[in-house]
């Protein structure tokens, strides 16, 4: 599903973010992308995304070089695409049930099929019952239910979140992964960048391990603790 080859991303700044990329993730996966603050997690998260692009080499998604892409087509790659951060990224003058709606709405989604899926995914997250609650009125773990719920809305073959429980309690986050696992367990691939060396530990899930921008270590049921 992703492979990428021989990728290098130098800002403009002259800070190299990452050297010498080679992965391949395959459609199902759940993988871990750690590594120490600075070490090109987040710069790897805005490459798929296409918020930033390679200086070199080339980044596949289904078989097409997104590199290459024209502006136009970017839209119909995120569409593809469900996306988490760790500060959630809510739109707070609307409710529960509006954040989510509104990602339907601007892939012009019917009306029928908003009112059918928004419910849906929000009973998923658990939040069934606070769908008219503004994000103020959530704690943060419902918040990122929320980002979690609009991300996945759209049933997108990648799920990408980069921190996604940064901001959260220990057991907090441990229901976050539990949705994520689930997610992906219903065959969406899931990629997400963390410093959370207990998550990681636990999942016994693919890991790769980045160091000042180099893969350093990619194992299969791996663990955070390979770093040190
Ligand atoms: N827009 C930018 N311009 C210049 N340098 C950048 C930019 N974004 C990131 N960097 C640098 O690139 C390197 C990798 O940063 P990146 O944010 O990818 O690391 P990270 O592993 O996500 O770190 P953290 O865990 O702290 O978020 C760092 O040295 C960082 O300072």
């Amino acid at each position: 599903m992703i492979q990428m080859l021989q990728v290098c991303k130098q800002y403009k700044n002259g800070v190299i973010a990452l050297k010498n990329i080679n992965i391949e993730i395959n459609t199902g996966e759940f993988v871990f992308v750690v590594g120490a603050s600075g070490a090109g997690k987040s710069t790897f998260v805005k490459l798929l995304l296409k918020e930033e692009n390679p200086t070199s080499g080339k980044i596949f998604i289904n078989n097409k070089d997104i590199t290459q892409l024209k502006q136009r087509e970017i839209p119909y790659l995120r569409r593809n695409m469900g996306v988490v951060f760790q500060d959630f990224r809510l739109l707070p003058n609307k409710t529960v049930y509006e954040n989510v709606a509104f990602a339907m709405e601007i892939v012009e989604e019917s009306i029928k099929n908003i009112k059918k899926q928004v419910p849906e995914v929000l009973e998923m997250v658990g939040l069934a019952d606070k769908q008219n609650h503004y994000p103020n009125q959530l704690s943060g773990g419902e918040q990122q239910r929320v980002s979690l719920a609009r991300a996945i809305v759209n049933k997108p073959q990648l799920l990408i979140c980069d921190e996604p429980t940064g901001n959260l309690d220990p057991d907090t986050s441990m229901d976050i992964m539990h949705i994520l696992y689930e997610i992906n367990h219903k065959g969406t691939t899931v990629i997400m960048a963390t410093h959370a060396k207990n998550i990681v530990d636990l999942a016994k899930r693919r890991v790769i391990t980045l160091r000042d921008g180099e893969v350093i270590n990619d194992q299969e049921k791996g663990g955070y603790s390979l770093e040190d």
